[in-house]
């Protein structure tokens, strides 16, 4: 397939104009103003540090203290994470209930799509369990979730997610209730109308599958996002920028044409300046194209190098022209070149931080198993069957990927003095950043991108994935050794 995007020869200028890091006095603005706006205030982004941006102490740390707590620009939950999890849409708090979340894994697990089906280990158990779910009354034993341990009724746990059966103590684990997308398309869903109105603000309004958009919008969209699945999740989030930084442009246009009256129709000079300060939250991203920056796998060698790059290339071509079909905006034609997408998806590849909730599900079981003597035997007699028809996709957590804009100027350090940790009151995506020893004002702040205690050349090859041999202090003196 030859990649040929005709946006890329007939934008280059204002392509290139993207790709530039905006002047340093701007760049500063904007992290300070971001700092400022988060609840740690803490640090300072120091633009020309060695490795180029850096996240510096600007006042004492203990050791366990949090350094920073930093929101998501985009962020998406894996696909097939998200029947084992129903979380909101924006900031990936659990949603609904305790049986709701139960009901779901089960149902999914039953139609054999969840991502945790385990085959039964113990069938004496089993017996023990039907039990006593006759004992608790709640339902016959069908065939509608049986890969997990015992098998629980269809209308048990339509009964489940319906509300109609309540679990013992589930109260003391409430959720935000689920707030449906303002677009009506069924998919997403909130902790709060205003999650569900920043994001459909954000980007979802353009990225939204209801009836109300073009039948052909539709279906391109869905074509984008089965694509997406297949091959590589990360389009969906390149899909949001791009959708993120077109509905910036607009509010951007229509506030200036408040302002001055009206833009001559081909004043492109106006156009661009509005396109580049929309696009400046994605702009201060450490970047580089997609299929030029990920390191070769093991599997493919030396000499099949440039095949292996071109296919990346091919398939980011082939999914840019599923989502143009979907989207696409004339005036900021200049985003769906695939240059601008390669590096959109480089970005990612290059700065992302795993996105992880802890699931209340896991909680709950672990508060009735806590119970005393016989307010837990009585509990269980309810919970253990569903316990054992979960298995161990009980304790599955919301997992995704996103992009942090202050985390993301973290270097990486194999003897790192701060690492991603999420504390037990931690319960959206956001990401928090704990100190792992006591940090001076002055310091930099460190976190490792990969297993710190793996030996020098294994470290190396992991970070190459991230597009750099690591020039830290524990490698330069394991390196002269
Ligand atoms: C997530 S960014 C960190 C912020 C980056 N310094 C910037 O200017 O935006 C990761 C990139 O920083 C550089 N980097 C981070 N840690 C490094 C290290 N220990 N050794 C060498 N380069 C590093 C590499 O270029 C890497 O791809």
């Amino acid at each position: 397939m030859a990649c040929i995007c005709p946006i890329d020869l007939q934008f280059a200028p204002e392509i290139s104009a993207l790709l530039q890091s905006p002047p340093s006095h701007e760049t500063q603005e904007y992290f300070d103003n971001l700092i400022a706006e988060r609840p740690c205030h803490g640090v300072k982004v120091k633009l020309d540090g060695e490795l180029g941006k850096g996240v510096y102490a600007d006042a004492e740390f203990k050791d366990g203290e949090l350094v920073l707590k930093d929101q998501i620009l985009v962020g998406s939950q894996h696909s097939t994470n998200k029947m084992d999890c129903f979380v909101c849409g924006s900031c990936f708090r659990f949603i609904g209930s305790i049986e709701l979340q139960i009901g779901r894994k089960l149902y999914f697990k039953g139609l054999g799509a969840s991502s945790s089906n385990h085959c039964p280990s113990d069938s004496s158990d089993e017996e023990d369990n039907s039990c006593a779910i006759e004992d608790a009354n709640l339902g016959e034993c069908s065939a509608s979730v049986s890969k997990g341990g015992i098998a629980l009724s269809q209308e048990f746990i339509e009964s489940l997610m319906g509300g109609q059966l309540l679990l013992p103590y589930s109260e003391k684990f409430s959720l935000p209730s689920p707030c449906p997308c303002p677009g009506g398309c069924g998919e997403e869903f909130y902790c709060s109308k205003s999650c569900a109105d920043i994001d459909w603000e954000t980007c979802h309004s353009l990225l939204c599958s209801s009836e109300k958009s073009k039948p052909s919008c539709r279906r391109a969209l869905s074509k984008f996002v089965e694509h997406a699945n297949d091959t590589n999740d990360i389009f969906i989030l390149a899909a949001k920028v791009i959708a993120m930084t077109s509905l910036r442009y607009k509010s951007l246009k229509e506030a200036h044409l408040k302002e001055v009256g009206s833009i001559a129709p081909r004043d492109a000079t106006v156009n661009l300046s509005l396109l580049l300060e929309a696009w400046k939250p994605v702009s201060l991203g450490y970047k580089k194209r997609w299929w030029d920056c990920i390191a070769l796998p093991e599997d493919v060698e030396n000499c099949n190098e440039a095949v292996f790059r071109l296919q990346l290339k091919e398939l980011a071509f082939e999914s840019l022209q599923l989502l143009k079909e979907a989207i696409f905006d004339e005036e900021c034609a200049p985003l769906f070149s695939l240059e601008i997408y390669g590096h959109i998806v480089g970005m990612f590849e290059l700065n992302n931080l795993d996105l992880v909730v802890a699931s209340p599900v896991e909680d709950y079981f672990l508060y009735v198993d806590d119970l005393p003597g016989s307010p837990k035997k009585a509990a269980e007699a309810v919970t253990r069957p569903i316990l054992d028809a979960l298995d161990d996709g009980y304790s599955i957590c919301c997992e995704g990927t996103a992009f942090f804009p202050l985390q993301s100027c973290m270097n990486h350090s194999c003897c790192p003095n701060a690492k991603a940790f999420k504390r037990d009151n931690d319960r959206d995506g956001q990401a928090t950043i704990i100190a792992l020893r006591p940090i001076q004002i002055g310091e930099e702040v460190t976190i490792s991108y990969i297993d710190e205690d793996l030996p020098y050349e294994e470290r190396q090859k992991l970070l190459a994935d991230y597009g750099f041999r690591c020039k830290c202090r524990k490698c330069l003196e394991e390196k002269a050794n």
